[in-house]
């Protein structure tokens, strides 16, 4: 059976019981690590599966489908690094009218009790769920206390005393500040994805592009930025990314597309890591396309002097 599902009734049955630890899980920053861990550390000592639910599409993507918010990380990902770091079963669970309308208890006694018959549920600091966020810690050890499960809070994780959050990693990417964001997250911060065909413009401008698609969510960056691929070799290639919707030729949808320097080949459907290292500018609207392409010249110079100028550090 596969490791991972949309939901409850696809997904497993726990019937020795299991850790259950409940979140967003957008970026899967250093304080989510820190929440999986323990739930997988918790898990090892009970000799029960642990089991990771998270929600998809993101509630606030549910809640403001014409504003949504950022997303640092798409659920492909999440799902690979999560499996990474262990976890058995990870219910990615459809976020939809029925799941946003039932109330925190009974989504407490459905999943948690019925389904997984959780012995410790594990959740963040300022944990909400449930119909009208109205379920907290406080809900989850009430029904915990009449079903037989304990329930617990981590402690939130700081950086240089500042607390890891989602937020302040969207914060610190909308300012190109990829420092901040890498220090939070525990590594750099990329976007990953399959290569997709485009307008095939790129290649008679003198710049070809490996385009990554969004599905319809909103990236947390926009502009020209300088950066690395991964995924085309062994080593990392320079390379100059735009992330926008290109107005110079129309476009709608956020796509990210890569120009890897010195490279001739073809990337249609290969996995690709596309790694920020600085802010070039933002997306302009340039009146032609030989102006366009002159900027594109002058970001490709910038970019090759920055990465020539960076000591580039492994990528796991
Ligand atoms: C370095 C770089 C900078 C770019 N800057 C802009 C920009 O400022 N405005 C814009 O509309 N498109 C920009 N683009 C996107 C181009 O419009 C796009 O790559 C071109 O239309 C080719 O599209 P295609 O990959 O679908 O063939 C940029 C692309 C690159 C690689
Ligand atoms: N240096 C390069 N950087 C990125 N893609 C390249 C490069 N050289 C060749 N390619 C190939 O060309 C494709 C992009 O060409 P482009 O004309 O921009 O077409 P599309 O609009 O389909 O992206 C990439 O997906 C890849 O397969």
């Amino acid at each position: 059976m596969s490791r991972l599902f949309r939901d409850v009734e696809g997904g497993p049955r726990c019937p020795h019981g299991s850790v259950v630890c409940i979140g967003a899980f957008d970026g899967l920053h250093l304080g989510h690590q820190a929440l999986v861990r323990h739930a997988l550390a918790r898990a090892r000592v009970l000799d029960v599966p642990c089991v990771v639910l998270s929600f998809e599409p993101l509630p606030r993507e549910f809640f403001a489908p014409n504003d949504p918010p950022p997303r640092l990380m798409l659920p492909r990902t999440k799902a690979a690094r999560l499996f990474e770091m262990g976890v058995d079963q990870l219910g990615l669970l459809r976020f939809d009218r029925r799941l946003c309308s039932l109330a925190a208890e009974e989504f407490a006694r459905q999943v948690l009790v019925h389904r997984l018959d959780a012995r410790e549920v594990w959740v963040g600091p300022e944990f909400r769920f449930g119909k009208a966020r109205g379920g907290d810690i406080g809900v989850l050890q009430s029904v915990g206390r009449a079903h037989g499960f304990i329930a617990g809070e981590i402690e939130p994780v700081q950086v240089d005393g500042e607390r890891v959050s989602a937020t302040r990693i969207r914060q610190a990417l909308r300012a190109g500040d990829f420092e901040t964001a890498e220090r939070f997250l525990g590594r750099p911060y990329a976007i990953g994805g399959h290569v997709v065909p485009g307008k095939q413009l790129g290649r008679t401008l003198g710049f070809p592009t490996a385009n990554l698609r969004f599905g319809g969510r909103t990236p947390a960056l926009s502009g020209i930025y300088a950066t690395w691929v991964h995924g085309v070799g062994d080593a990392p290639r320079a390379s100059v990314s735009s992330l926008g919707t290109r107005p110079t030729v129309a476009g709608v949808e956020p796509l990210l597309e890569a120009h890897l320097f010195d490279f001739d080949g073809d990337l249609y459907g290969r996995r690709i890591e596309v790694e920020f290292v600085a802010k070039l500018r933002d997306e302009l609207k340039f009146s032609d396309l030989p102006a366009l392409t002159a900027q594109m010249h002058r970001d490709a110079a910038q970019a090759r002097e920055i990465l020539s100028k960076e000591q580039h550090h492994a990528f796991a």
